[in-house]
């Protein structure tokens, strides 16, 4: 029975290995876990940064970073919208972020508040901008975000500098495509899946590549109808609403379907949907560009900015959007099929 003792030996090593395994794995999950945000607490003003973990977001657990947020002041000033105030917050000559202050709500939400918040810094895409990390303070919260450079695409379309040059089609093709993307990921690769909500052309950045990133994803539910401004319903900004929402008041992917098809419109006509000329002959540019392309006139249509631009292709991007716009949402394709009508359209430069 010479063996029993080296099969004793055996099993014990084998138990030991199998032990020292799992501990070591525990304790690699515990540092990942760990290692994943780091809080920063600011007695000076009460107040919690919490930074999510990634290369671009190192320089926020400085000191600087947190001295600089406290000095931001109106000249900081990039934007406003429902929610809050936009400011660029410049670190030094390579490192900038967007920060959003958001004015307080209910204490009792900032639970619920930073559940979500979590949720979108986990998000990571080449079409979606990064939520870095956000400060939570008695009187207000900030977030942190990735700084698009090119600002939004509202802006492009509608700003009236004399500066910004008109955009060509292989541009506003290029965004399209990039814009469907990001929100095809929120819908179909995301678990759960997410609905934006809030799909519109001042949610539509653009990166220094003029790469289109879907931003403010979450923030339409996060905050309470009664912070919204008045063009905002709960959820969603007029003009771009699918008809059913102001039925059902249940927000669908099928909704943001819609509403891309309203920013793909705004692309193709550089009118905004809620454009003073179609309020004073009644209609709107949604039921104004069904007719249109009803009746095969998509050029009377298209931007007068857009001087050349590849007919076909335009039609066919006409086509596409008149889709997404489909009174009836089960007839509307998913963001996915979408997506890949439009790369279809002609092969965007990346
Ligand atoms: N990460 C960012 N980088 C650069 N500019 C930004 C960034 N986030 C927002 N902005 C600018 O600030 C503006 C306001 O943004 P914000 O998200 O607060 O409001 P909105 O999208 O215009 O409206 P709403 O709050 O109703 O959604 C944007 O239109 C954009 O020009």
């Amino acid at each position: 029975m010479v063996g029993s003792p080296v099969i004793a030996l055996y099993i014990t090593i084998c138990c030991l290995a199998f032990v020292m395994s799992k501990i070591i794995i525990s304790f690699l999950l515990y540092k990942r876990w760990a290692r994943k945000r780091r809080i920063i607490e600011d007695s000076s003003s009460g107040g919690r940064m919490v930074v999510f973990r990634s290369p671009a977001a190192q320089s926020l657990s400085t000191k600087a970073f947190m001295k600089k947020t406290m000095k931001l002041s109106n000249k900081d000033i990039i934007g406003s919208g429902g929610f809050g105030t936009v400011y660029m917050l410049t670190l030094d000559d390579k490192t900038a972020f967007a920060v959003k202050r958001l004015n307080k709500g209910n204490k009792d939400t900032d639970r619920g508040f930073e559940r979500e918040l979590h949720a979108m810094g986990d998000i990571k895409h080449r079409n979606i901008v990064s939520l870095h990390g956000y400060y939570i303070a008695a009187q207000f919260n900030l977030l942190v975000y990735e700084l698009m450079p090119n600002g939004s695409l509202d802006t492009l379309l509608h700003g009236k500098s004399s500066k910004q040059k008109p955009l060509d089609w292989p541009t506003r093709h290029r965004i399209a495509v990039g814009a469907a993307r990001g929100i095809s990921y929120l819908h179909h690769d995301c678990i759960p899946h997410i609905i934006h909500r809030d799909i519109k052309s001042s949610n539509i950045l653009l990166d220094r590549n003029m790469e289109a990133r879907v931003s403010d994803f979450g923030l339409a539910t996060l905050m309470h109808a009664d912070q919204t401004h008045v063009s905002t319903i709960v959820a969603g900004t007029f003009g771009y609403l699918a008809p059913e929402y102001f039925d059902t008041g249940r927000a669908t992917t099928k909704g943001d379907v819609y509403s891309f098809g309203v920013v793909l419109l705004e692309l193709l006509t550089g009118k905004r949907p809620t454009d003073e000329s179609f309020i004073e002959e009644g209609t709107k540019l949604v039921t104004w560009v069904k007719d249109v392309v009803k009746d095969e006139r998509q050029e009377q249509a298209v931007d007068s900015t857009l001087s050349c631009y590849p007919t076909e292709e335009v039609k066919e991007a006409f086509r596409i959007a008149e889709k997404c716009l489909d009174s009836d949402p089960s007839k509307r394709p998913a963001m996915v099929a979408v997506l890949k009508m439009l790369e279809q359209i002609s092969s965007p430069i990346n």
